[in-house]
């Protein structure tokens, strides 16, 4: 159990372009194709990568705005108010989709995720908007998960550019198109914190993605494509590897404790809030990535999409290490937990 040196000081604002309600169907036994099952009373939360991380920065007493597309009378929208979470929607006629999650005994969790609607080009210009009136005077934006169909897959590439002027940091975690149109829209659209895992690196660098989860080197070589591009931070989350983090202040690694994973789903999302959080509380880059590793360890040792609160969060229990085969470096006064499969 762990408890941060400094409480976060500063604003969060995370946008999520494609929210879900994320429904956790929990197996009795491994999953059998053709067959019927009985299922356990199944849970919804309110989902989406950004909703998930504004959960876990709320949880730990963060100042955060989560900002989403949604109808007034959809029931993310009551989900979240229940939760307590601050929000800004932005009004759509269409049900914000549901994503599900097949939870089998041993951990492995299958994701089935549905496209989401459309959002007219208005709705983006709108979200844009409150995006960046609550960016103004905020220490982080967010902008997570995928973009629903028909979105101009360099929308996040305009939105860094956007609100670039409102002084706040960005940090971008997307995958697939997305991803790598940010990467190739040129250097006033590069973000200052990327959080690929190894899938999407390894989509990115054009390498195999077991090879980046064995090989540290490789990991690393594949994160300088990133740092070449511009971006500033990359935080690597490799699910029941641990995490890697790199900027121009060095490289530290990190291995998560052993735990008992009931889910990954938002694991990685978990694993952004906990450097966020670290970070606002002026912690040092081997304990932003303390933070990182063990809400994601937290994450993942929770049913469905559920966060961790900062008493289930156990930093000292994470090995940090300066490099990549350097000294383990002790917890400082900042603590945290780490992930299983950090599925999308
Ligand atoms: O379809 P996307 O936007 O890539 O991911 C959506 C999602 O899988 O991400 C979260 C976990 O990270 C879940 O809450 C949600 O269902």
């Amino acid at each position: 159990m762990s408890t941060q040196a400094a409480p976060p000081s500063g604003r969060v604002v995370t946008l999520t372009a494609n929210p879900s309600l994320d429904r956790t169907l929990t197996l009795p036994g491994p999953l059998e194709r053709g067959g019927v099952v009985r299922l356990a009373p199944s849970a919804t939360e309110p989902g989406g990568k950004g909703v998930n991380v504004a959960r876990a920065i709320a949880a730990a007493g963060g100042d955060v705005v989560t900002v989403l597309p949604a109808a007034d009378d959809d029931p993310i929208v009551a989900a979240l108010h229940r939760l307590g979470l601050p929000l800004a929607t932005v009004p759509v006629t269409t049900p914000v989709r549901t994503n599900y999650t097949l939870a089998e005994p041993d951990g492995t969790t299958t994701k089935l995720n549905e496209p989401g609607a459309a959002l007219d080009p208005d709705t983006r210009t709108a979200l844009a908007a409150v995006l960046h009136r609550y960016a103004q005077g905020a220490r982080w934006v967010v902008l997570s998960g995928s973009l629903p169909p028909g979105t101009p897959v360099d929308w996040y590439a305009d939105l860094v550019r956007a609100l670039r002027d409102t002084g706040a940091r960005i940090a971008v975690d997307t995958s697939e198109a997305p991803l790598l149109a940010l990467l190739t829209a040129g250097p006033d659209a590069v973000p200052d914190l990327l959080k690929p895992n190894a899938e999407e690196l390894a989509q990115l660098a054009g390498v195999p993605e077991a090879e980046l989860v064995a090989d540290r080197d490789a990991a690393l070589a594949a994160v300088g494509t990133l740092h070449e591009r511009g971006v500033a931070e990359v935080l690597l989350t490799l699910g029941a590897e641990g995490a890697l983090l790199s900027s121009a202040e060095g490289v530290w690694s990190a291995a998560p404790p052993p735990i008992a994973v009931r889910s990954t789903v938002g694991a990685g999302d978990c694993s952004l809030a906990g450097h966020l959080l670290a970070h606002l509380a002026g912690a040092p880059p081997a304990e932003r990535l303390r933070f990182a590793v063990a809400y994601g360890a937290a994450s993942a040792s929770l049913p469905g999409s559920a966060v961790p609160t900062p008493a289930q969060v156990d930093g000292p229990a994470v090995r940090v290490t300066a490099g990549l085969s350097g000294s383990t470096t002790p917890p400082s006064t900042a603590p945290v937990p780490a992930a299983g499969r950090d599925v999308r």
